[in-house]
């Protein structure tokens, strides 16, 4: 046996794979797994340790199996080593530079009808920041983020936020009956933008997810992944200053992951500031702020 270290210290045992006692639980089995596979992806053992280990944790402390939460270990560990090379290779230098200030929230509520959903939240991000906002279903993070993009109002505290805001809603970000072309058109329209230009960067947008779109075909019948790429290029073909995601992947593979992270980092270093809501424990880590909601427990 190996052992790992937790995050609350605790040591959780890894199998070596040989003798071992048969007394190794499934999630050590599924730890054990994602080592070797970490560390045959060329990740170095000591962080190849930590890293299983946090996975473990992170399963262990939201009382979720590790194979339900994160899938087979042989995948999970790709997309880590995936994750930790980007993250290299894209890492900012410490000296990084903050912009001006794109959203700042100051006491922030928000009621429906007699029901409060929010309840004082503050929030400064600068341009060349990302934040993430996390919170159990239903602790507003949706609501937070109509808010910012300054399409539900407020009850109570202040909103400031910069002029060109991008925004990819949860739901209905794009219309079924249209092709993605034609989103690229209309969402240029507004940005007073002509029609070849718009479609020319959202294509080009759209290849960095990996994906180019097929002429003529409507989103209808696109993958549900493939609409949500659809709906992460609209909300930055006007260059914003300021880019609101909710829940962005959903539905994302592997490969498209990464790359939306490698996206995410270049807007962050080309001066944006990006909000993003998520329920990926291990984003948190590359982000520079995290803001938990918490249920609001009064009616
Ligand atoms: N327009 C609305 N009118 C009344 N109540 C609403 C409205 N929009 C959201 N709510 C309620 O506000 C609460 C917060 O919803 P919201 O969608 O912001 O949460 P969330 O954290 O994004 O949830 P999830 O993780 O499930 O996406 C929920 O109880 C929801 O039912």
């Amino acid at each position: 046996m190996g052992a790992l270290q937790d995050r609350d210290g605790r040591r959780r045992r890894l199998a070596t794979g040989r003798g071992g006692g048969g007394d190794v639980t499934p999630e050590e089995e599924w730890g054990t797994q994602l080592l070797k596979h970490l560390t045959s992806t060329g990740i170095a053992l000591a962080e190849a340790r930590e890293l299983a280990g946090d996975a473990l944790a992170e399963a262990a402390a939201a009382g979720i199996d590790p194979r339900a939460m994160y899938g087979p270990a042989v995948a999970y560990a790709s997309t880590v080593a995936q994750a930790v090379r980007s993250a290299t290779a894209t890492a900012a230098p410490l000296s990084r530079t903050r912009g001006p200030v794109v959203l700042r929230l100051h006491g922030v509520s928000k009621r429906y009808r007699r029901r409060r959903v929010l309840k004082n939240v503050h929030l400064s991000l600068r341009a060349g920041e990302v934040a993430a906002i996390v919170g159990a279903n239903g602790s507003g993070k949706s609501t937070l983020l109509n808010i910012c993009a300054g399409l539900t109002r407020a009850t109570s505290g202040v909103v400031e936020r910069t002029a060109r805001v991008g925004y990819a809603p949860q739901q209905d970000g794009v219309a079924p009956l249209l092709t993605p072309e034609e989103h690229f058109r209309l969402f240029g329209a507004v940005h007073r933008m002509g029609r070849k230009k718009a479609a020319a960067i959202g294509t080009g947008l759209a290849s960095r997810l990996g994906w180019r779109p097929r002429e003529g075909v409507v989103v209808a019948h696109l993958s549900g992944g493939t609409q949500q790429k659809l709906n992460v290029v609209l909300s930055e073909l006007n260059r914003p200053e300021l880019i609101l995601l909710d829940e962005p992947y959903q539905g994302f593979d592997q490969g498209s992951y990464v790359d939306f992270w490698d996206q995410v980092f270049r807007w962050r270093d080309g001066g944006a500031g990006i909000l993003v809501v998520t329920h990926m424990l291990h984003d948190l880590d590359r982000v520079d702020h995290v803001l938990e909601l918490q249920p609001v427990e009064e009616p």
